[in-house]
């Protein structure tokens, strides 16, 4: 099991660059985290949801996301609650006191039987199950019952090893700090520490380690360089744009760009959509969120807005018009500015949100955006479904996979609208049933759906800049670039690690 002395201290990285070194050697590995806490997630073939860090750490394995990899899922909607996802579907909305409180026994006792039937069901079928911890194994609050870090080593009784960031310093103060803290068997379940993101000099490194292992009496299992480019999904953390590839040559004066714009309410979800933007020369990416607007009132001169998903579409809308961004973006489409809204970005752009039953919220109905002919009610039966079809834009068309995660069912509030989706469905006997999806309004500037994941594919990718404005741009495809980092991940942890150590700690 790996954990962490803190949240991305590179744990989830480690993972999916252990399972892809194991994969690789046809070892029948497969990746588990008892208990994640993120608004990024994957939908999984068995119909759930799971952390996406998990989706690409199957995806390492070679194998498509399964909802035993990640048992219990806790989606926040607001500073205080969580949605809670068991076996990759939603079972309740808890406040925070109610999973981590004193009175979190009952929760607790519900979430560690389910952890741990997915972790037997795992551990039937594969020969390695690399396990990934949470945070960091030393909060003491936190510990009573803990299903996440320690409270699951000590109850699956497996190895652990520790990594920390030495990029943001105090390293070993981390480690021994985190060690400290924990009690003598857990201690004694600690075989070994990795020390990520090291940059410099490795001899003045040195010293260090041999003190730490002295005084721990336990193994550097390796030091990981800080590896530039390192593009892969992100388990919730948004790291600031753009993303762009140094290795890549600048790009010709005269090459045709784009600036997109993606919106940062509080509770964003799915911002993995946006990948392959931040990845693409050609685009100028930027997130407009609070944090940008300390520095700057306006938003950047932009061709594109993007709404994305959220966890709390009302509350995330009420936010949206404190700061003024409606009107910010109605003088955008003023200015023939285009927008795209992705599911909860979509239901914005509506009429109305009704939450009859408070799935998101207190219970209530909020005014859309009013510029998209839609109405949205959220409803208790989430969609959760991998689908594929075609989008259809400037009389073009291409091909895409992608998914759905939403409560939210939207009905049109008038006839004759341009659905530019249709999501084809095999049915029974065979039949392909063909559902249409999405709008796109009169004067053709904004563009609506339900579907994530559409950028990932590089023919829809393309028609969707096209319609944007950027008529020559460049093919990018994110599947091809994900799986170059996974194996290059692979080859640095084959060339930095102890990994006979490692292999006798799984054996
Ligand atoms: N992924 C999303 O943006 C979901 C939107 C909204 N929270 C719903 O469930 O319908």
């Amino acid at each position: 099991m790996v954990q962490g002395t803190m949240s991305d201290a590179g744990k989830s990285t480690l993972v999916a660059g252990l399972c892809r070194v194991l994969a690789r050697q046809h070892i029948k590995v497969a990746p588990f985290k008892p208990q994640n806490m993120a608004l990024n997630s994957a939908v999984t073939i068995d119909g759930g949801e799971i952390g996406r860090a998990q989706a690409l750490q199957a995806i390492a394995c070679n194998l498509p996301p399964h909802t035993d990899f990640n048992p219990v899922l806790l989606k926040p909607s607001s500073d205080t609650g969580a949605q809670v996802i068991v076996h990759g579907k939603a079972l309740t909305t808890l406040e925070a006191k109610a999973f981590f409180g004193p009175q979190s026994k009952s929760y607790k006792t519900l979430a560690l039987a389910a952890v741990m039937q997915s972790y037997q069901r795992l551990q039937q079928q594969y020969s390695v199950v690399v396990i990934e911890g949470a945070g960091s194994p030393a909060e003491i609050n936190l510990r009573q019952g803990d299903i996440a870090n320690m409270g699951f080593a000590e109850v699956a009784d497996c190895p652990v090893i520790i990594i920390a960031d030495i990029d943001k310093g105090g390293v070993f103060a981390h480690l021994v700090g985190t060690l400290t803290l924990l009690s003598p068997s857990e201690q004694a379940r600690v075989k070994g520490f990795v020390i990520n993101r090291f940059r410099g000099d490795i001899s003045l490194l040195q010293p260090g380690i041999d003190w730490l292992e002295q005084y721990t009496r336990k193994p550097v299992l390796g030091v990981l360089p800080y590896l530039h480019d390192l593009h892969l999904d992100a388990e919730d953390a948004l790291v600031d744009a753009p993303l762009h590839r140094t290795n890549t040559p600048p790009l010709p004066q005269q090459t045709p760009r784009l600036t997109v714009l993606v919106l940062v309410y509080p509770r964003i979800s799915n911002h993995t959509d946006f990948d392959p933007l931040r990845l693409h020369p050609q685009i100028d990416f930027h997130y407009v969120s609070m944090q940008s607007m300390a520095q700057s009132s306006d938003w950047p001169a932009a061709d594109l807005v993007i709404l994305p998903g959220s966890k709390n579409v009302r509350a995330d809308l009420a936010f949206m018009r404190q700061q003024g961004w409606h009107t910010k973006l109605n003088s955008h489409l003023r200015y023939g500015g285009k927008v795209i809204g992705i599911c909860g970005g979509y239901q914005m752009l509506g009429l109305l949100i009704d939450d009859p039953l408070g799935i998101e919220d207190s219970a209530g109905c909020s005014k859309g955006l009013g510029l998209l002919p839609v109405n949205t009610v959220l409803k208790a039966n989430k969609t959760l479904t991998q689908v594929r079809g075609h989008l259809r834009l400037q009389g073009h068309q291409a091909e895409f996979c992608g998914y759905e995660i939403h409560c939210g069912e939207s009905s049109l509030t008038q006839p004759d609208v341009t659905q530019p989706i249709v999501i084809e469905q095999i049915a029974e006997q065979g039949l392909t049933v063909a559902t249409p999806d999405g709008l796109v309004s009169d004067d053709q500037q904004i563009l609506a759906t339900y579907i994530h994941g559409l950028f990932d594919n590089p023919q829809a990718c393309q028609l969707i800049l096209s319609w944007a404005g950027l008529t020559q741009a460049q093919h990018i495809d994110i599947n091809q670039i994900r799986e170059q980092q996974l194996e290059r991940l692979a080859d640095v942890l084959e060339a930095h690690l102890d990994m006979n150590t490692l292999k006798g700690l799984i054996a």
